[in-house]
């Protein structure tokens, strides 16, 4: 068969007009999943039903007909794969019992296999739905950015209680991220091998971390996914995508081992570029021009395009898309990438 676009250009190919997704793609914006999602009872309801999670993920296929899909799931399964009782509060995100710090010692993943299962089912289901040409996106979160949620409990604007636990506790934080990465390897791997074609690596709070603490708790970390996935599956295809980390990029693409870096929206062209030298790049449209429509959307996807559609380019936002985005502005941005003519 031949492969699919997004493929092509993770291996270093340019394409015209370049493969296009957007990262939370099957989201509150879309009707039909805040129908499926109340059927489900609810968010995590829905991540661990095969069936309706395939349908969610290929929601955003149907109207759209976006290149890829993104399995539809939650970087948060893996904390509560370890028993850390996640649960989401409408409105407000994500909750965890706070992991105090001589905790870590006592992590236990031995059910982690066992729990994860359905969302290994529904990446064999939405394999075998979706169309041939449309590739399928595993991911997790990246080990450092999950912690952030398993020692704050919560989201926090600038994750102050993992910075401090990281800098009072540099040993047991190592020994946390080793673990985490260690499930997130078996886990990715797992969905390559129910069909998944690559995966991407979500560190969305890189972006607070000074250069020695970005090196030792977000780039090591991800390095020991990257090269436990090498070793067992040489041909696996990875975006990182570290979030707020633009300075940091280059040594982060060169020292992860990823093949593919994801832009946030403040990530200059110039600086993009010269990452592009070296493979791929994703992003990098700021989600809020999406909202706002007309020439902002216009000229955000012009930019991007200008930008970046020289070399190999996936098109995406620079992060999630948001639940106020109008379902024309998604139709009017996916017209005017495929009208590119480079
Ligand atoms: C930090 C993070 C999380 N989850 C994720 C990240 C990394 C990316 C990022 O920075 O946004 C990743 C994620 N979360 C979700 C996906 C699904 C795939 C996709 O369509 O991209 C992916 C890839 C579904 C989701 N994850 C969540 C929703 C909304 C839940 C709902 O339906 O109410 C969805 C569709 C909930 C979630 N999940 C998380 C938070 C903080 C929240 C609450 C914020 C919010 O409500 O938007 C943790």
């Amino acid at each position: 068969m031949a492969k699919r676009r997004l493929i092509r250009v993770l291996e270093g190919e340019r394409l015209t007009p370049p493969p296009l997704w957007l990262m939370r793609q099957a989201g509150r914006y879309l009707p039909e999943y805040r129908a499926t999602r109340e059927k489900a009872g609810n968010f995590l309801a829905l991540c661990y039903n095969p069936e309706l999670a395939a349908e969610v993920t290929l929601q955003p296929i149907r109207r759209f007909g976006f290149d890829a899909a993104i399995l539809f799931s939650d970087i948060l399964v893996i904390p509560d794969a370890l028993g850390r009782s996640l649960r989401f509060v409408e409105g407000e995100g994500p909750r965890l019992e706070p992991l105090a710090v001589d905790e870590v010692e006592r992590l236990d993943p031995s059910r982690a296999e066992a729990h994860l299962e359905p969302v290994i089912e529904a990446v064999r289901r939405i394999r075998s739905e979706l169309p041939k040409e449309t590739a399928l996106i595993g991911f997790c979160g990246a080990p450092w950015t999950v912690a952030t949620y398993m020692i704050a409990g919560r989201g926090t604007p600038d994750q102050a209680p993992t910075r401090l636990f990281a800098y009072r506790e540099p040993e047991r934080m190592d020994a946390l991220l080793a673990l985490l990465a260690d499930m997130s390897a078996d886990y990715l791997l797992r969905q390559l091998r129910a069909g998944a074609d690559c995966v991407q690596i979500f560190e969305s709070w890189g972006g607070v971390l000074g250069e020695a603490a970005f090196r030792r708790f977000a780039i090591q970390p991800t390095r020991r996914i990257v090269q436990r996935l090498r070793a067992a599956a040489p041909d696996a295809r990875i975006i990182g995508f570290a979030k707020g980390a633009g300075a940091m990029l280059e040594t982060y693409r060169a020292e992860t081992g990823v093949d593919a870096v994801g832009l946030d929206w403040t990530v200059p062209g110039e600086i993009g570029r010269r990452l592009q030298a070296q493979g791929a790049v994703q992003g990098n449209l700021d989600p809020l021009r999406l909202v706002a429509g007309g020439r902002a959307l216009e000229e955000g996807v012009d930019q991007v395009l200008a930008d970046f559609g020289g070399g190999p380019l996936i098109f995406n936002l620079g992060h999630g898309i948001t639940p106020d985005a109008p379902i024309a502005h998604v139709e009017a941005l996916v017209r005017r990438v495929r009208d590119f003519k480079g």
